[in-house]
């Protein structure tokens, strides 16, 4: 098959992961015989500096002409000051919402050897395998008036929390979808307690499971659902949640996993390109030293071949490779332990490429 993918390395570690994954992506097509075709184009920090402007219309256009897009991240303190739609953040939501990807799909699951790097006990991992399904393109971080307001008595700040309907009721009914694919029970998060939005996403999830009888439904707060992902992760098939708290959440499960840089996503829409990124951010504290973790971004490219190109056994040695790199005791940083050499984000990449090719020649 040929394929083109728009590679969009950003901020950070964004570049030095994402290397890798074309590297990794570029070994797949040799080893199955496709072609991937790759562009790269600015976002973020490297679009301000480069074009002026976190999202270019150039950027929008190569992604949405292309067949998937891989992302690294964005963000760097330098860009810190001023509005919040000048900043690298800005380019990444734009992209999203340009894209209309509003599904992100952040699997946790837990590598076997990885599990002396979970900060949680081996009995409290046990079964851990479940998906948060994060409303990627409303709520919080979308929603307008966003302002600041001087008044007589000082300054006051608006951020707006809005939800149609028709938002609320697309990213549920996925849920449900990808629930009934896997262990049928869905978990909806929400603060229905207190705010309005969480009372019409509670009332849209009872109404749609008439739609979905199979499926086990609950209603989980989001503040109990933070304390539930560490007491009993295992308890968990589908979590599907607004955006924020889906944000939240997700870093949250990602240290069940031993790292955040253990944990990909896809965020995806009604049938234009998938955009894959791993779910950490630009990491400016590690940036430029070639010890990010890429398998993050590894996984992400999997789900890329799974999602966007329909490529199951490529996806599948994809993530083989993965779990043979880690069977076989290599560590980046992030998740070495006490007597662990840890690898570069380069080694890294080498030796998950080696242990592709071995997959697919064991077959
Ligand atoms: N999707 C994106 O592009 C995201 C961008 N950001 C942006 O990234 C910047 C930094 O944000 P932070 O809050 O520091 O979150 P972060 O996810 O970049 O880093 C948090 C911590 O995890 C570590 N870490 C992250 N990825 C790693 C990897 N692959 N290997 C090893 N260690 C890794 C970092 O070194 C840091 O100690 C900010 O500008 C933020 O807005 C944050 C999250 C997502
Ligand atoms: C720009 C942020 C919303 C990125 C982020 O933290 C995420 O998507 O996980
Ligand atoms: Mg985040």
């Amino acid at each position: 098959m040929n394929k083109h993918i728009t590679v969009l390395p950003g901020d950070g570690i964004g570049p030095e992961v994402t290397a890798e994954a074309q590297k990794l992506l570029e070994e797949v097509a040799v080893q199955f015989g496709h072609t991937f075709e790759f562009t790269a184009a600015h976002i973020g920090g490297a679009a301000i500096d480069a074009e002026g402007t976190p999202l270019p219309e150039q950027t929008v256009a190569r992604c949405k002409a292309s067949d998937a897009v891989l992302l690294g991240a964005v963000g760097a303190p330098k860009y810190d000051r001023g509005p919040a739609s000048g900043r690298p953040e800005a380019g990444l939501l734009g992209l999203r919402k340009a894209l209309d990807v509003f599904a992100n799909l952040r699997p946790i699951t837990v590598f076997p050897p990885l599990a002396a790097a979970s900060p949680l006990k081996d009995e409290v991992l046990t079964n851990v395998d479940f998906v948060i399904v994060r409303e990627l393109t409303g709520g919080l971080y979308f929603g307008t008036p966003r302002e600041r307001i001087q008044t007589d008595h000082g300054l006051e700040v608006v951020d707006t929390l809005r939800y149609s309907e028709q938002e609320i009721e697309r990213i549920l009914r996925l849920g449900y979808q990808i629930a009934q694919q896997r262990g049928k029970r869905l978990t909806s998060v929400d603060k229905a307690n207190v705010l309005e939005s969480s009372r019409v996403w509670r009332e849209t999830a009872e109404r749609l499971h008439a739609e979905y009888p199979d499926v086990e439904l609950n209603h989980l707060l989001v503040d109990n659902a933070a304390m539930q992902i560490v007491k009993d992760p295992g308890q968990f098939d589908v979590i599907v949640t607004e955006n924020l708290f889906g944000d939240i959440l997700s870093d949250e499960g990602a240290m069940i996993t031993g790292s955040i840089g253990m944990l990909p996503s896809a965020s995806l829409g009604a049938g234009g390109p998938g955009l894959y990124e791993p779910v950490h951010g630009s990491a400016p504290d590690i940036a430029g030293k070639g010890i990010a973790n890429p398998l993050a971004s590894f996984l992400s490219a999997a789900m890329m071949l799974r999602h966007s190109f329909g490529m199951f056994a490529e996806a599948d040695a994809v993530e083989q490779a993965v779990q043979q790199v880690l069977a076989d005791g290599l560590r980046t940083a992030d998740i070495a332990g006490p007597g662990d050499t840890p690898l570069s984000t380069a080694e890294m990449g080498e030796a998950v490429r080696t242990r592709l090719r071995a997959t697919v020649a064991a077959k």
